[in-house]
């Protein structure tokens, strides 16, 4: 791939982004980089986030052809500089230009929401997959899957990555054959530029609840809704959960660029929602049986246009919990409108599993075990709320932990979850401290607890003794919840990823050593 000087200004121009340039000459970059250890000869290197000077120094060693930035630099030493007023927005944009604009060629389905992102993204990937015989990519929080073959599939850092490594997998997934694409979009993406100037064929917004609010994340709620609202924005069509949080602001934002037609709305059916006087819902499902290893329920078109996607069906998930009902539904609408049928969705959503959502432990004297990502309000409580129902007689047991260093408002979530839904025991444990101090984070969490709701609460900071004393304390038809680290095979301990073997290995390892 190469990106010639002129093209580069010009959609600088174009954006109005360009400042102004020095040194310039008539350069084609054949390489784009963020990171001065990946320069190569011909890179174009852009200086961007914490950058430090030294590292332009190292690029220009390296054989850097020119550079991006917001300022220019001595330590450029008389490379050819663009200068930009956005640096972020600047590299999203010549990066989807050096790799082609791959996302041309492919049918991008795109979601965000507070929960849920990876769950839909899974349930999308499993449909299309069927739908286009395997020619799905998919960047999800956990996977990143550029292809069919084993050497195309990574793990991810980030739930949507920066934009040049987001346009580079684009490019190697178009060039692997694939012609759908579904990928999370996380508020950060938007925050950050990663995600600037793509369009998507679908949008989907599953919900929002306050989350990602301190330092390096979003200063306000106000802020993370409009990061999170941009994704609809720059979507040709947009499926809503009408049950959303600010549901009216969502609706309106997407209404601004896409033309009423081409939302579509969806909610359960005898929720309370509060549609504009103009609309209706598209659809509405309606639970027809759940438990703890499936459930069931009936989609139904509502609105012509949603007639004519031929989605009314009855279907199973694989992934319990209500929530999960809402995740499929949104998968199923936006697979429709990429051109899945009904069968399809029916054919695959009851195979789908997850890593670290809702993975489920059977015993056969320690009751049901249950690793979720839940960490945050919203998912402890309804995660809870639809264990809580199902289990009559069982006493539930709650592992958790909260991350330090940011999410600081998680912890009086986390509080408000488990007084609201009082489970029997609670044990309190290390996530991702990070820099601080694990039993301080605890602490913190249980100022938030009302004791009067809620049975024993325990501190246990090492989280593999927690894990196996919850179990120990878990008999027959109870739960064990172990929550907030998904299938995490380390914990983020003082900036460094400590190996940590994971809850579904710690509590499988430890109920095969008690119970053979
Ligand atoms: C706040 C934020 O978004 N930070 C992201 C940002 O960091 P940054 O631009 O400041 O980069 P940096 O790593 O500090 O380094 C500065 C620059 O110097 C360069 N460098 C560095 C060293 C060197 O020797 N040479 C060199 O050139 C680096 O390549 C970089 O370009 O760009 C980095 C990638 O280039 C990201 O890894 C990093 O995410 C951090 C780790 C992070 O935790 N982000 C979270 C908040 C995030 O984005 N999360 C969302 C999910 C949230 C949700 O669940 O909704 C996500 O999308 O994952
Ligand atoms: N629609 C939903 N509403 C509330 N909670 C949900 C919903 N969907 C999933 N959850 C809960 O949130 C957890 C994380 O789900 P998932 O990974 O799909 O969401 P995500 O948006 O990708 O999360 P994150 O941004 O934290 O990576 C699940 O383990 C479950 O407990």
């Amino acid at each position: 791939m190469e990106l010639h000087v002129t093209p580069m200004l010009a959609l600088l121009r174009e954006h109005h982004l360009l400042d102004h340039v020095s040194n310039l000459t008539d350069f084609t970059a054949t390489a784009v980089s963020y990171d001065s250890r990946r320069v190569e000869q011909g890179t174009l290197f852009f200086c961007k986030g914490n950058f430090m000077p030294k590292y332009l120094a190292m690029a220009n060693e390296k054989g850097a052809i020119a550079y991006v930035a917001e300022q220019e630099y001595p330590e450029g030493q008389g490379l050819p500089a663009i200068i930009v007023k956005d640096e972020q927005k600047a590299m999203a944009l010549l990066g989807a230009a050096f790799y082609g604009f791959p996302q041309n060629d492919l049918f991008i389905i795109a979601i965000t929401g507070t929960k849920g992102k990876t769950t839909t993204a899974y349930f999308a990937d499993h449909i299309l997959k069927r739908a286009t015989d395997d020619h799905v990519a998919l960047f999800s929080t956990l996977d990143r899957v550029l292809g069919n073959q084993p050497g195309d599939k990574f793990k991810s850092d980030l739930t949507t990555p920066e934009s040049l490594d987001l346009f580079h997998d684009m490019r190697a997934a178009v060039n692997n054959g694939m012609t759908h694409l579904v990928m999370e979009v996380s508020s950060q993406a938007y925050k950050k530029h990663r995600v600037y100037g793509l369009h998507y064929d679908v949008g989907i917004f599953l919900n929002i609840t306050p989350d990602h609010i301190g330092r390096n994340e979003h200063p306000t709620f106000a802020d993370y809704l409009h990061c999170k609202e941009q994704l609809l924005v720059n979507a040709d069509t947009c499926v809503i959960n009408a049950e959303t949080q600010h549901f009216t602001d969502v609706y309106y934002t997407a209404k601004a660029t896409t033309q009423p037609e081409n939302i579509y709305l969806f909610a359960r059916h005898g929720a309370k929602v509060d549609l504009p006087d103009d609309r209706q819902l598209d659809f509405e499902y309606r639970n027809d049986l759940e438990d703890l290893h499936e459930s069931e329920f009936e989609l139904a078109a509502l609105s012509d246009r949603a007639r004519h996607l031929g989605l009314d069906h009855r279907y199973t998930t694989s992934v319990p919990g209500d929530y999960n009902e809402g995740n499929a539904v949104a998968a199923v609408i936006a697979s429709g409108l990429a051109g899945a049928k009904a069968e399809d969705a029916a054919a695959t959503l009851n195979h789908v599993h997850i890593r670290g959502r809702m993975e489920m432990l059977t015993t056969k004297h320690h009751g049901t075990i249950y690793v979720d990502y839940a960490h945050n309000y919203a998912s402890t409580k309804r995660l809870l709320a639809f264990l809580k129902r199902q289990t009559n007689a069982g006493k539930v047991t709650v592992v958790l932990g909260s991350a330090g260093d940011k999410g600081i408002s998680r912890r009086p979530g986390l509080g408000k979850a488990l007084t609201e839904e009082h489970p029997e025991r609670i044990i309190l444990t290390t996530d991702d401290p990070g820099f601080e101090d694990p039993m301080k984070i605890a602490k913190e969490i249980d100022s938030y607890i009302d004791h009067e709701q809620v049975g024993t609460v325990q501190f246990i900071m090492d989280r593999a003794s927690a894990i196996k004393q919850a179990i120990d304390g878990s008999t027959d038809g109870d739960i064990v919840v172990l929550a907030g680290k998904g299938e995490d095979p380390y914990q983020k301990i003082k900036g460094v990823n400590t190996p940590y073997a994971s809850d579904s290995k710690i509590a499988h390892d430890y109920i095969d050593e008690i119970e053979k």
